[in-house]
């Protein structure tokens, strides 16, 4: 048995490391939570925390009683018997203040539980229950929300008196309509998920589906509500118990202290500083929190990176722009990169602060040519192609590499400047074509649009560019098509529409993230070959990303075979395919039912056995040796990529000669005990079985 490498041994740790580890994980995590990155939203939790804790042990620590009179000290500023001085009567401001507290913090958290709870549930009813329901609950609030709540609170006032959390809960039923409305569309949106679908497909009952998938989703807008609501709820009390609508005198309340203030504003005037600041910075803590809470990934354009993943790019970029330019490095290609050549190099990619998605990649594209990106499900193909425009989902950046593009460094540049890049230079097709379009807009209004914003040209001539786009890709009435909605189009012209919005800008390289995968069979052929054809007419590049080997065949010059975040293969399409050097991309082609000659077409046809591994279980050797039926004790070594001896072709694989010279095929077997090596998640173990 060969040893096991000494950095892949695991060192053993006391059995409590995996607990303290985990509530390590579990602080980390928590203190990246969006409410604590925000200075205003901790300095305004510190300070509602401290309020309510202070407000709920004021009989314990108060200097004074709130009806204690001191008249040797009437009307004084902070003194050492007084720190926030006394009112007209000789009363202490501050126990005044913190008995008041609660009071004050509780009534009004009662509206936020009236009002938000109500218009939740309200929304939820409406959402989950029909188009009926929907309509009764929306005019009965509609009708809510016309009416006065001053007049209303007043009458309250008048017929039972200043109970303020009688009124208060009133005032948060009068509340209840506006947050349903807020509420009510999101709701709806969840409730239209599949996974909602599929819940009501499985029997969940309504009361189930709203509970566990709805709310849950909810939970972000409910929360920033609750603290809106609540700084709304304290203003308003202060303000009725300001006009006299207030707890009962002598017990003391905010407003009423501040009504009492501005009776001597001129001759004491910081008789209205403590209780106002206090108010403000109360309202200004409530109003801080839900500010935070609203900039939740879901309140904000998803694909807009936030303001600290701007920051962390910035740092990235920084950092990239400082490092040395790579050098030719374990055989990888270099070459001087001609305009209109992309050069990828050693690009890595990485959650801010974790793991890393893509690592050392590098290709290049020349220009009029087309290079596949191709792999299994979750290799990274996505984020090295999102690279490229600068588009990487917040918290996700480039750590390292360089994006050589017509002599600048994309990898180091910033976001403003990636704006005059893409669309104009570098443009994206995806998978969902309905994605690049706005239901609310014609196509005409929102190709013209584009075409004058991007090339400058007038209204009249960009109608004309956006029929001849509409031409160019292949669209017959295009006239009819300018004038028709998002939603009157079928899939294929819809990419058609967003292939013409691509090419608005007039780029020299197009980034298609599989683009006819949501499209059918015969369609995808017709996408393909317009692709083909504007490569051809245009002499433009792209880069197409797909896990589908018959596109790679049919419109790629090169292709680089992407797995677990590394290219493990690359090459020219006919050489690769032909003679693949990679036990991954013989797998794959084993494992394509389109790559088998009919005549030869196996009984079975291969499996890659396992999953591809996540980010955080790489292996510190080859990536892909614990699926590979040909892996052994090289493998559990970092594996560089290295030319593959065909045409310009570069392969990751220590047994690629081996193969080659062998002509090993993939089996459509389980992977045979005489070729099995364990490599098991993080820790690589050996356990080769009659290996030669
Ligand atoms: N926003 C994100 N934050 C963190 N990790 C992500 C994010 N998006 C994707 N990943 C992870 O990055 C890795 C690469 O994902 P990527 O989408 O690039 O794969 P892919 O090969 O394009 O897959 P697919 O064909 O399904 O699109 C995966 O492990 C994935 O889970």
């Amino acid at each position: 048995m060969a040893p096991v490498p000494a950095d892949q041994l695991e060192t053993p740790t006391p059995a409590t490391a995996p607990v303290r580890n985990a509530g390590k994980a579990a602080i980390a995590k928590f203190s990246r939570h969006r409410l604590f990155t925000s200075p205003g939203a901790v300095a305004g939790l510190v300070w509602l925390v401290a309020m309510v804790a202070a407000s709920l042990t004021a009989p314990l620590w108060l200097p004074y009683k709130t009806e204690d009179q001191d008249f040797t000290a009437v009307l004084s500023g902070p003194t050492g018997a007084h720190w926030l001085g006394t009112d007209e009567l000789g009363r202490d401001i501050l126990s005044r203040i913190f008995a008041a507290a609660a009071g004050t913090l509780g009534t009004s958290m009662l509206t936020v539980i009236v009002g938000v709870g109500l218009g939740t549930i309200l929304a939820m009813l409406a959402a989950g229950a029909g188009e009926r329901t929907e309509g009764v609950i929306s005019r009965v609030t509609e009708v809510m929300m016309s009416l006065p709540g001053t007049v209303i609170i007043l009458a309250v006032i008048g017929a039972v008196g200043t109970n303020i959390p009688v009124v208060m809960a009133i005032l948060g039923i009068l509340m209840s309509a506006g947050i349903y409305r807020v509420i009510l569309g999101q709701a709806k949106s969840l409730q239209s998920q599949l996974y909602v679908d599929a819940a009501k497909v499985d029997g969940a009952s309504p009361l189930r589906i709203s509970l566990r998938h709805v709310l849950p989703g909810l939970a972000n807008t409910i929360v920033v509500q609750a603290a809106l609501i609540f700084a709304v709820g304290m203003l308003i009390q202060a303000g009725l118990a300001f006009i006299g609508f207030g707890p009962p005198i002598p017990q003391p309340s905010w407003g009423g202290m501040i009504q009492g203030a501005s009776q001597h504003v001129y001759d004491a005037p910081w008789m209205m500083v403590p209780t106002g600041a206090v108010l403000a910075l109360t309202v200004l803590s409530a109003n801080a929190i839900g500010n935070a809470l609203g900039k939740a990934p879901n309140a904000a354009a998803p694909h807009l990176p936030s303001a600290a993943a701007r920051r962390q790019r910035a740092k990235a970029v920084a950092a990239i722009a400082a490092a040395p330019v790579p050098t030719a490095k374990d055989g990888a290609l270099v070459r001087e990169t001609a305009k209109g050549t992309l050069s990828v190099r050693n690009l890595s990619v990485g959650v801010d602060n974790g793991v890393r998605l893509v690592t050392d990649v590098s290709f290049d594209v020349e220009q009029g040519t087309v290079l596949g990106l191709v792999g299994e499900s979750g290799c990274g193909k996505t984020m090295t192609a999102l690279s490229l425009l600068g588009l990487l989902p917040s918290g996700v950046s480039i750590t390292g590499g360089q994006i050589l593009w017509n002599g600048r460094n994309l990898a180091a540049t910033t976001d403003k400047d990636m704006e005059s890049v893409r669309g104009r230079e570098i443009a994206l097709i995806s998978q969902e074509p309905m994605r690049a379009l706005d239901p609310m807009f014609t196509v005409g209004y929102q190709l013209t649009a584009t075409i004058r914003r991007l090339r400058g040209m007038g209204n009249a001539e960009a109608r004309k560019e956006a029929l001849s786009l509409l031409e160019k890709v292949g669209i017959v009435d295009a006239a009819r098509i300018l004038k028709t909605y998002p939603h009157q189009i079928s899939g294929g012209m819809a990419q058609r529409v967003a292939i013409a919005l691509a090419l608005s800008g007039q780029p020299r390289l197009l980034v298609a993230d599989e683009p006819t995968t949501a499209l059918d069979v015969t369609v995808q052929a017709e996408i393909l070959s317009l692709l083909r054809a504007l490569v051809k007419d245009t002499g433009m590049s792209v880069v197409m990303v797909t896990h589908d080997l018959g596109v790679v065949a049919d419109i790629c010059d090169q292709v680089a075979v992407m797995y677990a975040g590394q290219v493990v293969e690359n090459g020219r399409t006919a050489a690769i395919l032909d003679s693949p050097r990679h036990p991954y991309t013989l797998a794959l082609l084993a494992a394509d039912p389109h790559a088998n000659h009919a005549n030869d077409m196996p009984e079975r046809l291969a499996t890659i056995q396992g999953q591809v591994p996540q980010p955080k279980d790489w292996p510190t050797g080859c990536r892909f040796a614990a699926r590979c039926q040909f892996a052994g004790s090289a493998c559990l070594e970092p594996v560089p990529l290295l030319p593959s001896g065909a045409a310009e072709g570069l392969v990751r694989c220590v047994k690629a000669d081996q193969l080659a010279v062998e002509g090993m095929d993939w089996l459509a077997t389980d992977i045979p005990a005489s070729r099995l090596l364990e490599v098991t998640s993080k820790q690589t173990l050996l356990t080769e079985k009659d290996m030669a």
